[in-house]
């Protein structure tokens, strides 16, 4: 007895869909994260038709949130890996088109609220914690600081955002690496919507970024105040745990309105060891609080430089951090006693890092300047954010 052979399945003449594969293609794409917006792209309504035919070959629309968006190949990229992460998927086209107009009023009106609504998000009753750097006079390592604390934050798992509020000498971007040929990085728009590039983790927004090829700011008091405020609400920082501001030196203009906008916020003094700076890093200390924020500790930096022979050189002379600590502290309830948070001593990798754009925290954590900020984002975060002035939204019965 002849047996015939099993008739070889038939091929349908146009590809028949997987629905349960394209279920599981869309499940994969929502680990997929705008890096931008930092939310998944089926959050955010970035992902069209997904089909997958019966040889396991995957079809994924993608629509992006502008024309020449800069994050179109990262996330063509991740589109595609997740894709064909999942089991039974041979293959992957991804089309990539563009929002509508209305697509993309419906997503800036998702992410801000009804209307777009430009409410600034770090008001008393936000769970972000707003700590701004400052120091009474410039060159002491405020903004090197400042990045290397964000980016030390970021690391540990927290959502960390700058205002690079340092007006004449913007720096954050290049010491996050945000700078191309010496050039700030320019922002996203999305209609109304200015979305923070992300340098370590960390979302960073900065006048550098909207002046054209490093251009002086010559700026008065109002214009400064604007700028800080749409910093504050046109900027979308998404949840943060933790926004950092770096202030210019000094006690001028944007010290002033960011106290007016921000009067919640607790502040970090930064100073160098010597004792003749005391005088100026007090008073940025004392103009912050004459605000209403509260200080929330002192940095000494550029404290002794350690030499071959064991032996540490004082360059800046030293006990300025402390003395700051202690007039900060004059006066004020024994719980309220201004901490010098750490000594932080002259470092050339802390320096080069910033030169190159890789933050010492990340690229050499046992540098001793490198540990010692390690330490002060520890402490930080350990902390958290007082509840003093802060509404809780219950009522006594
Ligand atoms: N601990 C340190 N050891 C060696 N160099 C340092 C240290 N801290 C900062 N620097 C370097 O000192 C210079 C000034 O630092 P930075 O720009 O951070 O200061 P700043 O206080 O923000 O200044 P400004 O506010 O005037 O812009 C930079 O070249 C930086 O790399």
């Amino acid at each position: 007895m002849t047996r015939s052979s099993p008739r070889p399945a038939r091929r349908p003449l146009v590809p028949e869909h997987s629905p349960t594969l394209a279920d599981d293609v869309r499940r994969a794409l929502g680990r997929v994260l705008d890096p931008e917006i930092r939310k998944p792209i089926t959050e955010l309504d970035m992902v069209g038709d997904v089909t997958v035919d019966v040889d396991g070959r995957a079809s994924v629309a993608v629509k992006l949130t502008i024309v020449g968006c800069p994050a179109a190949d990262t996330i063509e990229r991740d589109v595609r890996a997740a894709t064909l992460g999942v089991a039974g998927v041979s293959g992957a086209d991804i089309q990539i088109s563009v929002m509508t107009r209305e697509q993309r009023n419906a997503l800036t009106e998702r992410l801000r609220g009804p209307g777009g609504a430009r409410a600034m998000p770090f008001g008393p009753d936000s769970l972000t914690r707003v700590i701004a750097v400052t120091s009474g006079k410039g060159g002491v390592g405020k903004s090197t600081l400042t990045a290397n604390l964000a980016v030390a934050l970021a690391a540990s798992g927290l959502r960390v955002g700058i205002v690079d509020a340092d007006v004449y000498g913007f720096s954050i971007p290049g010491i996050l690496g945000l700078t191309e040929g010496g050039v700030a990085q320019k922002p996203t728009r999305v209609g109304e919507m200015i979305l923070p590039p992300v340098g370590y983790g960390v979302k960073v927004i900065s006048i550098g970024m909207f002046v054209d090829d490093n251009a002086a700011v010559a700026w008065r008091g109002p214009m400064l105040h604007r700028t800080i405020q749409q910093f504050l609400t046109d900027v979308y920082f998404g949840d943060l745990d933790i926004l950092l501001l770096d202030l210019p030196p000094g006690t001028g203009d944007v010290a002033i309105s960011v106290g007016q906008l921000l009067p919640h916020a607790e502040v970090l003094v930064v100073t160098t060891p010597q004792p003749a700076a005391a005088d100026v890093a007090e008073r940025s200390g004392v103009v912050a609080r004459q605000t209403g924020q509260r200080i929330v500790g002192v940095i000494e930096n550029m404290a002794g430089l350690p030499q071959p022979d064991g032996s540490v050189l004082d360059v800046f002379g030293s006990g300025g951090g402390a003395e700051v600590a202690r007039r900060l502290s004059v006066g004020q309830a024994p719980d309220a006693a201004v901490e010098l948070l750490a000594s932080i001593p002259l470092s050339v990798g802390l320096r080069t890092g910033g030169d190159t754009g890789v933050p010492i925290v990340l690229s050499d954590p046992a540098d001793p300047a490198a540990a010692a900020i390690l330490a002060i984002a520890a402490k930080l975060a350990s902390r958290g954010r007082g509840l003093a002035g802060r509404r809780l939204g219950v009522t006594p019965a």
